[in-house]
Order: structure tokens, then C-alpha cells, then sequence
């Protein structure tokens, strides 16, 4: 691979970065030559991930912006809040493409990131640059960028759900209501009392209730595809299972669409986009149909009784939700097609 684009991973030991390596090692044009650790540089990556022994370089480089641009043309940047914050435009000057898979780059206002993430914003002049990389609605814009904000998991599954009918005008913002799922891996690799066995194991529970950190990131994205501020309420629950999201999404329809008239809507809004599948009409995705795969499922129904639609969508939170979806970006940055290296299949059961 002589003219691979040549890629560091930040955050090789956290499951957003390894789930990064592996897609990557599959990746005809892309040669992984740095995987970086604050923590455990000069061990080996396969001492903390044994899964992935085969990759060209496999012992955790220092995190040195002069020594990544010396080995690598972009960086994917898997790596708690407030560190890309600081670190983005410290790569960026330094020549490299910058993929953020963090929530550091998402919010365009810098109060906004503030209050919800209770840190430091990134400098203007970033946020600025940084395109949202939600592939299948704003990736024109993603197209020739330089710097990349992946989307939360979370806003991914949702937004994937709601936009075509916001944008179609055939429901009624004000009245969405967000119901998500999350498997454990979303929360990281750290250990923590919030998902040790016991806590989560035969158990489901929401958690930060109107405060989660992805309420400004879906309402920024709502509120420009229907051209005037969009409020949601959006709650999140931990389910006792490894990989997956399940967002389910309630709101008022706007006139006469039944069942069968949103799945066309869809299968039209995503003709050509490989990764979004609209289920036939009135049947419902589950988060195993998706799982280890870069795909987004929906299905719907109409209640001619309420007069409300419900969408179901689901996404594996690693792939579409942080790691395939950064890559999907890298694509489309470089002007290959969205779906090179990442069209696979679920993993089933
Ligand atoms: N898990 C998921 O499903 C998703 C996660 N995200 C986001 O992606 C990011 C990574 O998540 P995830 O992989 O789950 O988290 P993990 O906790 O599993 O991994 C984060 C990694 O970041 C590294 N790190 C910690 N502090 C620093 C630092 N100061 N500078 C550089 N690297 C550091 C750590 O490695 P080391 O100590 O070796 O440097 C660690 O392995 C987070 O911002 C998360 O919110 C987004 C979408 C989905
Ligand atoms: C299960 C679980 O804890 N999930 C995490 C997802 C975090 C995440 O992806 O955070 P950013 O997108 O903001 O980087 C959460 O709900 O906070």
C-alpha cells in the first residue's frame, strides 16, 4: 500500500479506538502506522486487546503531535471529553486531518458545550472548521474537510430517525419525544460502579435525565433542518447488554401519512445511502439485526388513533455510533466511496 493514507489512532486502548483498528485493518486504502496511549506507550496494543494481534504496528506510540505528523496523515481522536479540545488545532496546524470521535467539536456554541459538558469549549476558530459527520444528511459538507466532528451515538441513531420527517414537514418538532437504549460499551472501557456486572447485570435504568450531554448536539441538528429552534425531551436508559442502541421516537403527524406513506418517505430520503435500511412497512428493527455492522435500521408506525408515528432505530453504539461512522467520514474526506472497507455484514445471533 505505497499511497495509503496513513492514520493514528488517539485512544487505542479505549473500545471507540480498538473498535477503529479493526475496521481498519480491513481498509484497502488505509495503513495504520501509530496507535497512541497517554498510559501504556512502548507495551504492546495486543497486551490490552488481545483481538487485535495482527496489525503492521503494534506497540502504543507517546502522544507527540510532531512525532504523528512525522508518521501519519490524519488522526482519529478516541479520547475523553476536553482532550480534543486542546489537542485538534494543535494537529491541524501541525498538517493532519483530524477525525474527533469525542463530543469536543459537535456543539457550535461554545456556552452551549460548556453547560453541558462542564468543560473548556474548543477554540472558536475550530468549532468552526469542525463539519458534522452525519454521513447520510450533511456529507456533502464532509466532503474535503479537514476537520471532522463524529456524531454521539446516541444523535446518530435519532437524528437518522427523525430528520427525513422534520425535513419533510410531516411531523411536528415541538412534539418529539426521544426514548433511547444504550448498551454498556457506550459508557468506555474505564471501570466504574455505574457498569460493573452487578449494577447492570438483570437490570435497566435511566440515567441522567434532562442532562445528558447529546440533548444540544440532536437539538442543534433538529432545529437546522427544520429552520427555527427545536426543543426535545430525550431520556437514556443502560440495558444489561454489550453493543447497541435502540432510540425510540415518538411525535405528532402533520396531516394524512400512514404507515406504508413514511417508509417510502425514507427509502426516498436514503435512496443510494447504503448504510441507512428502512424496514417494509409497519415492522420493527432490533439491535442484534445491527450489531458489529455499520448499518442504521428503521422502521415505523402510524396510530390513526393518537395521531402520532412511532420510529424505532437502531445502531451498533462502536460502529455507526463512533468507529465506522468516523470512517465513513474519512471516505467521503478523501472523495472514496462512503461504504470502502465497511461493508459487512451483522453479527448474528
Ligand atoms: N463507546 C462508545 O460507544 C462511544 C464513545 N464515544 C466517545 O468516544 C470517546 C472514546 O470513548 P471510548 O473509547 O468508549 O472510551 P474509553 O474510556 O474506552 O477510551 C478512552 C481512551 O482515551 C485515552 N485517554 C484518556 N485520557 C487521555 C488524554 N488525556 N489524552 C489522550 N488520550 C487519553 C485512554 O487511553 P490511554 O490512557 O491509554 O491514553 C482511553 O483508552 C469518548 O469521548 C466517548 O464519549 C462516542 C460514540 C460512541
Ligand atoms: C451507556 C453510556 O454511558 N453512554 C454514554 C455515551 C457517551 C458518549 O458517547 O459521549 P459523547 O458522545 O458525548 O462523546 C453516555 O450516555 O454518556
Amino acid at each position: 500500500m505505497s499511497n495509503a493514507v496513513r492514520a493514528a489512532i488517539i485512544g487505542a486502548t479505549g473500545y471507540g479506538g480498538a473498535e477503529v483498528i479493526r475496521l481498519l485493518q480491513a481498509h484497502p486504502f488505509v495503513q495504520i502506522t501509530s496507535v497512541i496511549s497517554t498510559s501504556s506507550a512502548g507495551t504492546p496494543l495486543a497486551d490490552h486487546f488481545p483481538h487485535l494481534q495482527e496489525i503492521v504496528v503494534d506497540i502504543l506510540d507517546e502522544l507527540n503531535v510532531e512525532l504523528i505528523a512525522g508518521k501519519a496523515d490524519v488522526v482519529f481522536l478516541a479520547t475523553p471529553a476536553g482532550v480534543s479540545a486542546e489537542l485538534s488545532p494543535k494537529l491541524l496546524a501541525a498538517g493532519l486531518k483530524v477525525i474527533d470521535i469525542s463530543g469536543d467539536l459537535r456543539l457550535k456554541s461554545r456556552e452551549d458545550y460548556e453547560k453541558w459538558y462542564k468543560r473548556t469549549a474548543a477554540p472558536e476558530a475550530a468549532l468552526e472548521q469542525a463539519v458534522y459527520g452525519l454521513a447520510e444528511v450533511f456529507g456533502d459538507e464532509v466532503k474535503g474537510s479537514e476537520l471532522i466532528a463524529n456524531p454521539g451515538c446516541y444523535p446518530t441513531a435519532t437524528l437518522l430517525g427523525l430528520i427525513p420527517a422534520v425535513k419533510a414537514g410531516w411531523i411536528d418538532p415541538s412534539t418529539i419525544i426521544i426514548d433511547a437504549k444504550s448498551g454498556v460499551s457506550g459508557a468506555g472501557r474505564g471501570v466504574g460502579l455505574g457498569t460493573h456486572y452487578a449494577e447492570v447485570n438483570e437490570n435497566f435504568s435511566a440515567y441522567k435525565v434532562n442532562k445528558h450531554q447529546h440533548i444540544p448536539e440532536i437539538e442543534q441538528a433538529l432545529s437546522r433542518v427544520a429552520g427555527h429552534p427545536v426543543v426535545t425531551t430525550f431520556t437514556t436508559h443502560l440495558v444489561p447488554m454489550t453493543r447497541g442502541i435502540m432510540s425510540t421516537m415518538y411525535a405528532t403527524v402533520i396531516g394524512e401519512h400512514s404507515t406504508e406513506a413514511f417508509t417510502e418517505l425514507y427509502r426516498q430520503f436514503y435512496e443510494g445511502r447504503k448504510f441507512v435500511r428502512v424496514r417494509n412497512s409497519g415492522k420493527m428493527p432490533a439491535t442484534k439485526e445491527v450489531s458489529g455492522s455499520n448499518y442504521c435500521d428503521i422502521g415505523f408506525a402510524v396510530d390513526e388513533r393518537t395521531g402520532r408515528v412511532t420510529i424505532v432505530s437502531v445502531i451498533d453504539n462502536v460502529v455507526k455510533g463512533a468507529a465506522g461512522q468516523a470512517i465513513q467520514n474519512l471516505n467521503l474526506m478523501m472523495g472514496w466511496d462512503e461504504t470502502t472497507g465497511l461493508l459487512f455484514a451483522p453479527v448474528y445471533p
